[in-house]
């Protein structure tokens, strides 16, 4: 296995008393795509939000390529490497695609100012933004403003303004949520497309986009690990159809 970049180990988090994940363990390999599915309310966006220092965790420890980021804020950590999207988007609806991203650029990389000052610095953002917009296949939309593009094209600039920060990890919360199924699919090559040294945390309630990207799945339930292993393993687990994957269907994916 290649080295972990992302090592977690006894992590608890509360709230009033409320255990919301309990002693969760858990590392994920450089370049691997690992998914996180569970009911709602199983504990995933807190698991992110532990992960990435917007919430702190009361017990446990999370390291970030061999360095222990446990009491790290958040803009520490994304600053040695991990990415997040939300499952609401961020972004600036009157300003172009591009502009979004260039945005982006300058204000996740300390010491991008210093390149607006000059033609080089300049043409370097610019060659950097048409890079990442080409990877996503929104190239051909860099000149319109984010109000007028399709809901489905916000949600991939939302993976690329992460990208912006130059992630080496990747969270990504529920990226195909609110998209149609067809939107939905044309995710799939676009997670397949990124950088394979890319590594990417993956909350989604759609099975197929998870089921087509990822390398191993964790399935969280009630705030503990129910399952670690490969799509296929948790596919035939009688312990995840019964609780989770059985149940999806007549109750509702989930938000
Ligand atoms: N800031 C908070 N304060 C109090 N309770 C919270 C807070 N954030 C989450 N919770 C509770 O923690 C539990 C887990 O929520 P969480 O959002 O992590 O679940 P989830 O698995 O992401 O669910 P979903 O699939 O619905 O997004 C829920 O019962 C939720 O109400």
């Amino acid at each position: 296995m290649a080295e972990p970049v992302l090592e977690v180990s006894g992590l608890s988090k509360s709230f009033g008393g409320i255990s919301v994940l309990s002693d969760v363990g858990f590392s994920v390999a450089r370049g691997e795509r690992r998914g996180i599915i569970g009911p709602n309310g199983a504990g995933k966006t807190t698991l992110f939000n532990v992960l990435s220092g917007y919430l702190p965790a009361d017990a446990g420890t999370v390291r970030l390529c061999g360095s222990d980021v446990t009491t790290l804020p958040a803009h520490r950590r994304a600053r040695m490497g991990l990415g997040r999207t939300f499952q609401i988007v961020a972004l600036c609806d009157e300003l172009t695609v591009e502009e979004n991203v260039l945005l982006g650029l300058v204000a996740s990389n300390r010491g991008e100012w210093r390149l607006l000052g000059s033609l080089r610095g300049r043409r370097g953002l610019v060659e950097r933004s048409r890079e990442l917009l080409s990877e996503a296949g929104l190239i051909d939309l860099r000149e319109h403003k984010v109000k007028a593009i399709a809901y489905g094209h916000r949600r991939v600039l939302e993976i690329v303004m992460a990208l912006t920060s130059r992630a080496r990890v990747l969270l990504l919360d529920e990226p195909a949520a609110g998209l149609s199924g067809e939107e939905s699919l044309r995710m799939i090559p676009l997670l397949e497309r990124l950088d394979r040294d890319l590594t990417i945390v993956l909350i989604e309630h759609d099975m197929d986009v998870m089921f087509n990207t990822v390398d191993r799945l964790l399935v969280l339930d009630h705030g503990t690990i129910l399952l670690e292993g490969t799509p296929e393993e948790v596919r035939s687990s009688d312990l995840v159809r019964e609780r989770y994957l059985g149940t999806q269907h007549a109750a509702g994916a989930g938000s």
